[in-house]
């Protein structure tokens, strides 16, 4: 059965779920211990001649953005940011057919409201810094990337797909029972138009990468074998553009988005803790981590 139809048994399946109480973890039937290893989940290699970065994703399985993910991948982008060689940063993934599976769901399934608020806050940071960065970002997409990888593949300057049609890419919070947050919205409408992200975001639409392609949500499809000289290509194109005047230019387009957040983040992180601590969003979660699971078997 495919994620999609899965999730539409999603509705069917929650009335037959127990009930637990606001803030209550239900038993755990999900292993809470795969995104707790040690070993580094970002892999950074820089280019001093090219003044170019390429940060390997590396969290198995899926790269999903768990708060220890969040936080090793925010203090490799600060280091990259703060060295004045580094001009340019390409976003890729060394797990197999997946960029990145989004938000870990097992950081906001069953946890204290404490605990997620901070994991809110390092999803907000990642944002924050990736959107607002002065190098040149490109993502070469090259696995599927759902909700929130497609709001990181989103926040980069420039983005290059795998052509590969069973890979898919777009924020469907909606089929999880969720409601993608303001800044994903406002990131996808800059990118694709409102109409487009009004369709997408209500129907949880997930591309493959010729639609994708078409509506404007990459920019770019190459064969996966090609993504990262496909990118290395585009960014020497980005890199003949004077610093200073490509980096004003990207402030004055996204500043406007940036500070929607900025000002609000306090009122945004209470307002994910209310909304994803609820016992109704809490059930549709579980209900969906059952159905990633059963999708094995
Ligand atoms: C009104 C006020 C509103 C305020 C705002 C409030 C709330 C907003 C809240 C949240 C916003 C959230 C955005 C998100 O990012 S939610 C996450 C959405 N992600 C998904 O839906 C992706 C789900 N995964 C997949 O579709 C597939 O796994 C994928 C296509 C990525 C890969 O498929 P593949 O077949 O290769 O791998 P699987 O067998 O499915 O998975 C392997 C393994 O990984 C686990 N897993 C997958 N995705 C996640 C995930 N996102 N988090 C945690 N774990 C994940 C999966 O369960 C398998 O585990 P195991 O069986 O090996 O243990």
């Amino acid at each position: 059965m495919s994620l999609r139809a899965a999730t539409r048994v999603t509705r069917s399946l929650s009335g037959l779920l127990p009930r637990w109480g606001h803030g209550q973890a239900p038993p755990l039937l999900f292993s809470q211990q795969r995104n707790n290893s040690t070993s580094p989940k970002i892999r950074v290699e820089f280019n001093p001649t090219s003044g170019v970065a390429v940060m390997h994703m590396q969290s198995p399985p899926v790269n999903s953005l768990s708060l220890d993910f969040l936080t090793e991948f925010c203090i490799g982008l600060e280091k990259l940011e703060m060295d004045k060689g580094c001009r340019g940063l390409i976003i890729t993934s060394s797990q197999p057919k997946v960029f990145s599976a989004g938000l870990d769901i097992l950081e906001m399934y069953g946890k204290s409201p404490e605990r997620c608020g901070e994991f809110w806050k390092a999803v907000q940071e990642m944002w924050l810094k990736l959107y607002g960065s002065d190098m040149i970002t490109i993502a070469a997409i090259n696995g599927s990337s759902p909700a929130g990888g497609c709001l990181m593949a989103l926040t980069c300057d420039y983005r290059i797909m795998a052509d590969q049609p069973r890979y898919t890419i777009g924020l469907n919070e909606t089929l999880l029972g969720i409601v993608a947050p303001f800044w994903f919205k406002d990131t996808m409408a800059n990118t694709v138009g409102h109409r487009t992200t009004e369709m997408a975001l209500q129907l949880g639409l997930l591309y493959d990468p010729s639609e994708a392609l078409n509506v404007g949500l990459v920019d770019q499809l190459v064969p996966e074998d090609q993504i990262l000289s496909a990118a290395t290509q585009t960014m020497t194109k980005w890199l003949a553009i004077p610093d200073h005047a490509r980096q004003i230019t990207k402030s004055m387009m996204r500043k406007p988005t940036i500070d929607r957040l900025t000002s609000n983040r306090e009122a945004d992180i209470q307002n994910f803790v209310n909304f994803i601590t609820k016992d109704s969003i809490q059930k549709s979660l579980r209900a969906y981590l059952e159905i990633l699971k059963k999708k094995k078997t």
